[in-house]
């Protein structure tokens, strides 16, 4: 295996859990189980409705820290000629992933993902996404996810296994541009701002 996809002690995969890690826990005021979580930022790139570009993810609560979210693939999101942008759908993967961080009422931000590609998912075609949470590890938070097409029961055609990172919010504040951080903070859409700059997606 390389040194790219293994720790640096005792050659464990980099998305294994470590022994010490723990189950997660879904906050007490995460949605109920098929609660949209409607877009956590108007012109993210995943679930914002201001992005024409946009993948519009929709995303719902699911049990534990897990969800399922949908995203129709259109001629905006091509690679090859009527074909899904294999970055596109790993953008998918990682937006449904990174909701998974509101139920734990936790900011973090995407640190590792590896996408498997194992079908071609056309322009027109629905991605059906469940994510979940799998284990935490201090401010280490690892999760996987797929994507089936033809329906919820259909084939998987793309999946993927996350490391997210825990970060404070002086991760954007500092980071991010002043005019996009002060739009964002004045939303009168108190929740957005709330998982803007205190929990993220
Ligand atoms: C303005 C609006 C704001 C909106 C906010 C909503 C969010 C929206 C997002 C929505 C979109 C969806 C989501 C997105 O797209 S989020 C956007 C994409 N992600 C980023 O931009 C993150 C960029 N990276 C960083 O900022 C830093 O590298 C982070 C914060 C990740 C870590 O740097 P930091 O200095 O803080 O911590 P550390 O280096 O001590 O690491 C800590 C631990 O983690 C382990 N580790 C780290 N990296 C890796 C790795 N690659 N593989 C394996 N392990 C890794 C590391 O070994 C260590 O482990 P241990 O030694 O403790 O055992």
């Amino acid at each position: 295996m390389s040194s790219a996809t293994t720790s640096a002690s005792g050659g464990r995969p980099v998305l294994a859990p470590p022994p010490d890690a723990t189950e997660p826990v879904r906050h007490p005021d995460a949605p109920a189980p098929g609660t949209p979580l409607g877009p956590h930022y108007d012109q993210c790139f995943g679930c914002g409705d201001d992005q024409p570009y946009g993948l519009h993810l929709a995303v719902r609560a699911g049990e534990g820290v897990g969800v399922t979210a949908e995203f129709t693939v259109r001629p905006a999101h091509q690679g090859a000629p009527g074909l899904a942008h294999g970055g596109v759908l790993a953008s998918a993967l990682d937006e449904t992933l990174g909701s998974l961080n509101w139920l734990r009422r936790v900011i973090a931000v995407t640190g590792r993902l590896e996408s498997d590609f194992l079908r071609p998912v056309p322009v027109g075609a629905t991605l059906h996404l469940s994510a979940r949470c799998t284990a935490v590890a201090g401010r280490k938070m690892y999760a996987s996810a797929e994507g089936r097409i033809g329906g919820p029961q259909g084939p998987v055609a793309v999946r993927a296994q996350a490391l997210f990172v825990e970060v404070g919010v002086s991760h954007f504040t500092s980071n991010g541009r002043p005019e996009e951080i002060r739009a964002a903070m004045s939303d009168p859409d108190q929740v957005k701002v709330v998982r803007a700059f205190e929990v993220g997606p």
